[in-house]
């Protein structure tokens, strides 16, 4: 055990050590007290998620968007020591040894990312390493996952950043990145490894581009226990915050298959969510093929070159889907490529979404255009990160469409003041209520993947934790306060869709056979019991 009297560490001290720089590895030494130097910032680790447990509303905008997209611009030039691990394409063959050198034994939650498009600020190479850690750091504060078992990953592939290629304190490969056959031959290689040595991790994929995402999505899901978050869990929470829009009209949450939807872009995430709520839609209407088609009306997609139809050369299959028919689009008085504004104003949309990375996109012309929306309460989502990517603030989504406004962003904005008492809620509908709660039900239910009605049961259970009264006051996401809560309840929801669909092999010492057992209480007091708390030593001591 370490002496008490050794140099010691003021909280005061503690305090002035930024979260970004502090480690997610707690001492591993039971017995330690934290008063050694070399232990001194194992501890700080502790101290600092207690901090961020305590005050997650006034750090959460620190660790995670929008400073953590600020912290990874600049991540070559603030490093001062390695956090997690990088695998570069320079290390193929050598992967399995790599990952048997780290430390830890057991890791349940990997978060990896290849920084080809981290948030809404574009290839960062290497430096996206920091989305890792603090997707990873609210794994700990909100999901109450060990810290000493999360893994933050970097899989160096290059970089087609020309600013980062010629930056000499660039910490990555500098060449471009690796692509095709080569660029899956890393990752397949990454994920045995891992998979190797913990066959119980799981591995949240996060900010890879839309090229890979769903490709990586299609071919692990089922092999693997892993998920993109930026493609199924932006999605649940969208849909989350579709039906809270609906509920907010003051109308059963069974007329979403009547909603009309602007998405603006369709990358990762706007594809993902176009999928999720069309097979929501489609759920609600009898779950027909007829249904699906259906469903699939009611959403027009714009991204870059205007809005899709399936006159477009050369369309992404993944948009393809969503191609409005070109003489349904003339009837409605557009065409192929038209614009945000032209279409907003044709279609009088019940809500306008976005995720586009295009900060400003809903210009005045465009909210202006959604004052003439069909809804009683128009929605506004502009969920695009970090907050100067926002695709308008809240100030200009109430003051131009109106007061009965719906609004949520990806990054936080204060509520706006209404005058005469009232409020404008601005919610903030970000996947960080799924994500923690997705990756501790998966871990606690022991699933060997993560299935579509696992993520819907998530999605479902953060749309219904929110009430009548809150809805109705434009309250449609809850405040980040509740973040351990929230994701103990999705967790639940997910472990509860495991079992049912046989999917659950069980925790530790809760097998399949006992988990099945378990009442819905049951298995909220069995993931309560399962969060891991800081609890820390005395690190200063008095003389008496
Ligand atoms: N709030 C959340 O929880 C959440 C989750 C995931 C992603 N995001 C954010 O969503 C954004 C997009 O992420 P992505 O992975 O889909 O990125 P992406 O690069 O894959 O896709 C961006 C899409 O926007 C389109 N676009 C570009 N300019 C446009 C314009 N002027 N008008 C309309 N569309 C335009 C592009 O054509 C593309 O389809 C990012 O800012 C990201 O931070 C937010
Ligand atoms: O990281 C976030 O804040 C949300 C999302 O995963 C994103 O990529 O923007
Ligand atoms: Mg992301």
């Amino acid at each position: 055990m370490a002496n008490a009297a050794s140099s010691s560490i003021s909280q005061t001290e503690l305090l002035a050590i930024p979260l970004h720089l502090v480690l997610p590895l707690p001492c591993s030494e039971s017995e330690c007290l934290g008063i050694n130097r070399e232990h001194i910032l194992c501890h700080a680790s502790s101290y600092a998620f207690l901090v961020l447990i305590a005050n997650i509303e006034e750090y959460a905008p620190i660790v995670y968007t929008p400073t953590v997209g600020l912290v990874c611009q600049n991540y070559s030039g603030l490093f001062r020591r390695p956090r997690g691990m990088y695998f570069s394409a320079e290390d193929r063959g050598e992967m399995m040894s790599m990952v048997y050198n780290w430390p830890a034994e057991q890791v349940d939650m990997i978060v990896v990312t290849d920084g080809s498009r981290i948030l809404g600020l574009g290839d960062l190479g290497v430096q996206g390493i920091g989305i890792a850690i603090g997707k990873l750091d609210l794994y700990v504060a909100a999901a109450g996952i060990n810290p000493q078992r999360v893994l933050p990953v970097m899989i160096d592939v290059g970089t087609n950043n020309e600013k980062l290629l010629n930056d000499p304190l660039y910490l990555g490969l500098q060449e471009h990145r690796l692509d095709g056959e080569e660029y899956l031959a890393v990752i397949d290689e990454f994920m045995e490894a891992v998979f190797t040595r913990w066959p119980h991790v799981i591995v949240q994929f996060e900010d890879f581009q839309s090229k890979w995402a769903f490709k990586l999505l299609q071919r692990y899901r089922n092999m693997y226990r892993m998920f993109n978050d930026d493609v199924q869990g932006t999605a649940g929470v969208a849909i989350a915050g579709l039906l809270g829009a609906v509920r907010a009209q003051g109308r059963p949450m069974i007329d979403f298959p009547k909603m009309k939807i602007v998405v603006a872009g369709a990358g990762s995430a706007g594809i993902g969510v176009l999928n999720a709520a069309r097979k929501t839609m489609a759920r609600m209407l009898g779950d027909t093929d007829i249904a699906f088609e259906s469903a699939g009306s009611q959403f027009w997609v714009v991204d870059a070159n205007g809005l899709i139809t399936e006159g477009r050369e050369k369309i992404d299959p993944d948009a393809l889907p969503f191609a409005r028919k070109i003489k349904e689009a003339n009837r409605q008085g557009l065409r192929e490529g038209a614009s945000l504004v032209e279409v907003v104003r044709q279609v009088k949309p019940d809500v306008l979404l976005g995720l586009s990375a295009v900060g400003g996109l809903f210009t005045k012309e465009v909210l202006e255009a959604l004052k003439d929306s069909t809804s009683t309460r128009p929605a506004v989502f502009a969920m695009s990160n970090p907050t100067k990517n926002a695709e308008c603030t809240p100030d200009e989504a109430f003051s131009i469409v109106g007061d009965s406004t719906i609004f949520a962003s990806g990054s936080p904005f204060k509520d706006v003041d209404l005058g005469n008492g009232h409020i404008g809620h601005c919610n903030q509908g970000n996947n960080m209520y799924l994500f923690p709660g997705i990756g501790l039900g998966t871990l606690l239910s022991g699933s060997r993947i993560i299935s579509d009605g696992m993520l819907q049961a998530a999605a479902e259970c953060l749309a219904a934790y929110m009430t009548d009264k809150e809805v109705l006051e434009g309250i449609i996401f809850p405040s980040i306060s509740s973040i351990r809560d929230i994701t103990k309840q999705v967790a639940a929801a997910v472990i509860k869709e495991a079992i049912e669909e046989d999917l659950a092999e069980g925790y530790r010492e809760m097998d399949a056979r006992e988990l099945r057992k378990l009442s819905h209480e049951d298995i909220e007091s069995y993931v309560e019991n399962n969060m891991w708390s800081p609890e820390y030593p005395v690190l200063v001591y008095k003389e008496d």
